[in-house]
């Protein structure tokens, strides 16, 4: 399992990956996400707990630009996202319960499409070391609706790193997996964090944020109440000083 201290992250000396300023979502009257400010640097792991409702799911669609906020700024790069959204996709993995599947498709049509959409070059020898990566590949010729869920989630992790992205944000990934989806999970993160890929996760475990991550953020009635480095803490630390911010904040 990766751990924080067998990690460092070169690339926190180069200009940050993610910057959000003062991100704000409004969804009709209700305010659900409120000036957002957020460096991430490429090569940080960072993740982001908060309870239910507080707006995680929420940021990460934001900062994967799925979801356009209501105000603020978000760069990518440095690259001001407005009209560069499609190229900078392109960058940018998601994995979350929603697996972006189709079903009538074959796995292998799956990642063709996917393939295509993102411009991958070499795209069958692609396909073959994804598939072999999330351990598929004797099913790549089947339809996706005759795979189990987890046989799909595992499609989906394949689906999310066939274009290599810069970034990959996972949304509660871990949820319906079995121990061996697990370990595929962890051996890909692992795989990406030692290539200083920037990983942006949302968890519900404590144990696993920390052992993950560079940089554990806590989220609160769409407001961030606290963000600070995971060496120093343990996990029971950490739960203290969760449940100090969450119920500080009403
Ligand atoms: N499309 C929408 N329309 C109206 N309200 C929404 C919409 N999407 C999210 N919300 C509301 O925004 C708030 C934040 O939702 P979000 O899913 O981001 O929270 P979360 O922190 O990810 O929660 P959970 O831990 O339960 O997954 C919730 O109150 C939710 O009801």
């Amino acid at each position: 399992m990766l751990s924080l201290s067998s990690r460092n992250w070169p690339g926190r000396r180069e200009g940050p990956i993610i910057t959000a300023s003062n991100l704000t979502k409004k969804i009709g009257s209700k305010t659900i996400l409120q000036d957002i400010n957020l460096e991430i640097h490429s090569g940080e792991f960072v993740t982001i707990l908060g309870p239910n409702g507080a707006g995680k799911t929420t940021l990460l669609k934001i900062l994967s630009l799925l979801l356009q906020p209501t105000s603020g700024e978000l760069l990518i790069n440095g690259n001001k996202v407005g009209d560069n959204a499609i190229k900078l996709r392109r960058q940018i993995g998601v994995i979350s319960h929603h697996t972006f599947l189709y079903d009538n498709l074959t796995a292998y049509e799956n990642l063709l499409f996917y393939g295509k959409m993102y411009g991958v070059t070499n795209l069958k020898e692609r396909i073959q070391e994804v598939i072999e990566e999330v351990g598929l590949e004797y099913c790549l010729a089947d339809p996706v609706r005759t795979f189990s869920r987890g046989m799909q989630q595992r499609l989906s992790i394949a689906r999310a790193i066939i274009h290599n992205p810069s970034i990959l944000f996972l949304d509660e990934p871990y949820t319906g997996l079995d121990q061996h989806a697990i370990g595929i999970l962890n051996r890909v993160l692992a795989r990406l964090a030692n290539e200083d890929r920037t990983i942006f996760l949302i968890t519900h475990n404590f144990e696993e944020a920390l052992k993950l991550s560079n940089r554990v953020v806590i989220l609160v009635k769409g407001k961030i109440v606290y963000q600070g480095e995971t060496q120093q803490l343990t996990a029971e630390q950490f739960k203290q000083l969760y449940l100090e911010y969450v119920e500080g904040a009403g």
